[in-house]
Order: C-alpha cells, then sequence, then structure tokens
C-alpha cells in the first residue's frame, strides 16, 4: 500500500516540527527516515500513524486520503522505541492482544487468534517462548515480539520508530537483516526511524534525510551517499575531512585519502599524528604544515604495507571530492 504525505507542516506551540514535508512511499518500499535527534522523524512518522494531526498537509494511503482517519481505521502496524510489550501478559497474550481487542464482528474466535498468534510467534522464531513473559526474555526477543505483535491485525503497513536503538550491535545487525528479509516475505510497505546512518543506508530502499524539521535530501543508499545534495547530508552520513574553503567547501571521506611515503604531483605533505587500528581498518590522522588534521581510512595490510608510523613525513591525496558552493 503506497503513502503520500503531501505539504505537511505541524508546530508545537511556536516550535515548527515539520515545515511543508513531502514524502512518497511506493508500494511495497522500506524507507528510512534519518536525521539528527529533534529534527522531526518520529512526528511525521506519528502523523502517517494517524496519532498526531497535522496543521497542514494530507496523507493518503494507496491514494485513499487518510488525513482524519483515526489509528485505528489506517491498517497500520506501528512498533515504538522501547518495547511497549505487556509485563502481566504471555508473550503470546501479547502478539494476540490486537485481534482480541478488535470489536466482536470483527474478531476472529478464541481458537483462531490463539493460532494465528502462535503462527506469528514462528515467524519471528520464538514461538518457544510463548508461555514465557516479557522480562524473561532478551531485548532483542522482546524487540521480535513487539513486531509480531504489529504484524497480528494484518496490516499493509508497518511504521517503526527506531526499533533497534537501546539494542547492543551484534543483535542491531541481525534484526536488521531479519527485517529486511521479513519486509520482502510479507510484501509490506515499511517506514522507520533512524539516527543511525549505517542502518539508513544498509536496509533502505530509500533514505529520506531530515534536518530541522525539513527534507534535506531523498534518494536511494547510493544516492545519497555518493551524491549528497547538501554539505548537512554530506556531513550526516559519514565522516568529513574539510579541505580548503577558498571560495567554496571542497569534502572528502576518509576512504578516499591516498597515502604514500613519497611526494607525487598533487600530493600535500603532512606528519602522522594518530593511528588506530579498529578490526581490519587502520585509521590515520595527518597534520599539515598549516595544522589542518586529515582523516585517511584503509585496510590494516595496506597501512602496513606503507611502513610508516607516528611522527612519520607523509604525502596525502584526496582521490574523490564534492564541491559545494561556500554558505
Ligand atoms: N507533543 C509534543 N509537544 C511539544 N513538542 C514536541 C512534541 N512532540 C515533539 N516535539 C518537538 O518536536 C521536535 C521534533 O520531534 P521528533 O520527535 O519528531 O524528532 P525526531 O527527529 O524523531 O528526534 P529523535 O531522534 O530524538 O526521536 C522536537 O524538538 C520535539 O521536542
Amino acid at each position: 500500500m503506497s503513502i503520500q504525505a503531501t505539504h505537511i507542516s505541524k508546530r508545537f506551540g511556536t516550535f515548527a516540527a515539520l515545515n511543508d514535508v513531502s514524502l512518497n512511499v511506493p508500494d511495497g518500499k522500506l524507507v528510512a527516515l534519518l536525521g539528527p535527534s529533534g529534527s522531526g522523524k518520529t512526528t511525521l512518522l506519528r502523523v502517517i500513524a494517524g496519532l498526531e494531526l497535522p496543521d497542514s498537509g494530507q496523507v493518503s494511503l494507496a491514494g485513499q486520503d487518510v488525513t482524519n482517519a483515526g489509528p485505528g481505521e489506517r491498517g497500520i502496524g506501528f512498533v515504538f522505541q522501547h518495547y511497549a510489550l505487556f509485563r502481566h501478559m504471555t508473550v503470546a497474550q501479547n502478539v494476540a492482544f490486537g485481534l482480541s481487542v478488535k470489536n466482536r464482528r470483527e474478531r476472529p474466535d478464541k481458537a483462531t487468534i490463539q493460532a494465528r498468534a502462535m503462527e506469528l510467534l514462528k515467524l519471528v522464531q520464538l514461538d518457544w517462548a510463548a508461555h514465557r513473559y516479557p522480562t524473561q526474555l532478551s531485548g532483542g526477543q522482546r524487540q521480535r515480539v513487539a513486531l509480531a505483535r504489529a504484524l497480528a491485525v494484518n496490516p499493509q503497513v508497518l511504521l517503526l520508530d527506531e526499533p533497534f536503538g537501546a539494542l547492543d550491535a551484534a543483535v542491531r545487525q541481525e534484526l536488521r537483516d531479519w527485517l529486511r528479509d521479513l519486509h520482502t516475505d510479507l510484501h509490506l510497505t515499511s517506514v522507520f526511524v533512524t539516527h543511525d546512518q549505517q542502518e539508513a543506508l544498509e536496509i533502505a530502499d530509500q533514505v529520506v534525510v531530515f534536518n530541522d524539521g525539513r527534507i534535506e535530501q531523498i534518494g536511494t543508499p547510493d544516492e545519497v551517499y555518493d551524491h549528497p545534495a547538501t554539505p548537512f547530508v554530506y556531513r550526516f552520513l559519514g565522516k568529513t575531512n574539510v579541505l580548503h574553503d577558498d571560495g567554496r567547501l571542497e569534502y572528502a571521506r576518509p576512504h578516499d585519502i591516498e597515502l604514500s611515503r613519497d611526494d607525487h604531483t598533487d600530493f600535500r605533505a603532512g606528519r602522522i599524528r594518530h593511528v588506530h587500528l579498529v578490526g581490519s581498518e587502520a585509521r590515520i590522522e595527518v597534520q599539515d604544515a598549516a595544522g589542518r588534521v586529515v582523516s585517511a581510512e584503509m585496510p590494516k595490510a595496506l597501512f602496513r604495507d606503507l611502513q610508516v608510523e607516528t611522527g612519520a613525513q607523509v604525502y596525502y591525496r584526496p582521490r574523490r571530492v564534492t564541491h559545494y558552493p561556500a554558505p
């Protein structure tokens, strides 16, 4: 089910949380709303869900105007940042909740509800935990229960607010891959909020970069990473070297900085200030005579081949730069 949000504005008092934001999510896509804290991502998600009424603008689902429809009428599944599971209910009861509170005409019988809950728990690989309570599960497992619960009412649209925010790195990675597969298998249209660039770039079909209540850029992960439309997007998506500002901004990523022991045309001289070896990567800080510090990143083996250490004279060159007009 496609989602269109058109010219959405939303104020809280005098503060403009969303400023004329328009977003089109085609049917079946997984879209990330990415941006710093307070930039309006959650507010847009809540407007799409019907939990917040916009001051102006329109929300449509599959071409139908739902701007004034309540959350229950939109056929949307919602997963919040903090595991909002009911502590006094078992895992299976939590998953069944959405179905068991439907009005009598729409509510399936008890056996059907139980079977559906078990089916969903199998899908999230937690059928073995059906009779446990949420406190007896790990954070990642609880988050999978929250997803199963959101899926119980057969939504065509799934909205996720920082779904993996509170989890450690390994579990986050596992759940990301799993969400991507689930999204494809169930043919959902999903929107998730994150402030983690890696997460957005890894699993989304489209990334929407927010800044200060506005959208800075919408594109595929490759488009926003390789062709950031604004300096803000460039800086937000990864470590940035600012090389020189005479007239315009020149940015380069650390992995695009080439290092050499020898001087060549176009190379600039500097000294190695720090070397951090992190996993398979070497992160090298080079300081030039003017005091500018440039970060370079390369595979550890390549750095070893250079045979230089902290304090050594080196030469560097950006392989690829992006220019912006001076602000
Ligand atoms: N109900 C509310 N009343 C007043 N201000 C609000 C309300 N909800 C959100 N805001 C403000 O609107 C701004 C945008 O909030 P929003 O939650 O959309 O940001 P966000 O990009 O999702 O941030 P985060 O990543 O921290 O969740 C924030 O400055 C927030 O304080």
